[in-house]
């Protein structure tokens, strides 16, 4: 054990670990991407490792792919699996309605996709992730390379047109060069500190030349995975409200805590 894990990061492996119960035998399941998702990850390789669990995962991210691969969960992509029973993955920001901001680790298009083609997507946060209004965690949205410059004024000057607070826009960066998705692609990351109406937002953002996938995941989450640093978690679903609180023991598996790094 490499030392006492912080609250947050109990947090996250708490609710990770109540969410790796709902993967069952045969499964196909999309494995989310960040660091609370690569708790889930480790603690599904566990299962597959000492409880023999089978299924299959479909990662959302070339980071989470290597990771599931050393964990030794079988790895297959989204084509071989078509449709998935669930996905789990981790989110920057959830609403009431349990719509999320996502893409913080850039890794929203995948992320989107898979979601998409699950019965069931289960977000899995710490109680930091939770806000009344989505937009103080500034929106993710993936564009093309090509003329990403002019994709980024049209994005103001639509921003401007509908009567967003913020409207600022940045190139998100990695080190002195764009940070580049897993697609190739440039994330603009909009500071908008509130969005009132999200689900406007997000169509009118896909539907500009330039713009892949924005980070507005409205409609898709059915389940939040709440973690405390105390160990509790709470289940909120969509159609049943809050359904369960229990509290886990989270000093049950030493190994996991090693190699916190994602
Ligand atoms: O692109 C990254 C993903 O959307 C992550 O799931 C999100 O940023 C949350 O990451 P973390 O669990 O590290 O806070």
């Amino acid at each position: 054990m490499t030392g006492e894990l912080s609250p947050i990061d109990k947090a996250k492996f708490v609710a990770a670990r109540r969410a790796a119960d709902f993967v069952e035998d045969g499964m196909r399941v999309g494995l989310g991407t960040g660091s609370t998702a690569a708790w889930l990850v480790r603690c599904l390789g566990e299962m597959v490792r000492q409880d023999g669990l089978k299924f299959k995962g479909v990662p959302t991210s070339t980071r989470t792919a290597e990771l599931a691969r050393d964990v030794g969960i079988e790895v297959i992509s989204l084509d071989e699996a078509r449709w998935l029973d669930l996905t789990i993955d981790g989110a920057d920001e959830f609403d009431g309605d349990l719509n999320l901001i996502k893409g913080g680790g850039g890794a929203l298009l995948q992320e989107k996709i898979v979601a998409t083609a699950s019965d069931r997507m289960v977000v899995i946060a710490d109680i930091g992730k939770q806000v009344e209004t989505l937009g103080a965690f500034p929106l993710p949205v993936e564009v093309i390379p090509f003329g990403w410059q002019t994709t980024q004024a049209l994005i103001e000057e639509t921003l401007i047109s509908m009567d967003v607070l913020g409207r600022d826009t940045t190139l998100r960066m990695n080190g002195e060069a764009p940070f580049v998705t897993d697609e190739g692609n440039y994330i603009l990351d909009l500071h908008l500190h509130r969005i009132g109406n999200a689900r406007q937002l997000a169509l009118v953002l896909n539907q500009m030349p330039g713009v892949v996938e924005n980070g507005l995941f409205i409609d898709i989450c059915d389940t939040v995975v709440l973690g405390f640093g105390d160990g509790r978690v709470e289940l909120r679903d969509i159609n049943e409200g809050t359904i369960e609180h229990d509290r886990l023991d989270f000093v049950e598996s030493e190994n996991l805590f090693t190699d916190l790094s994602d």
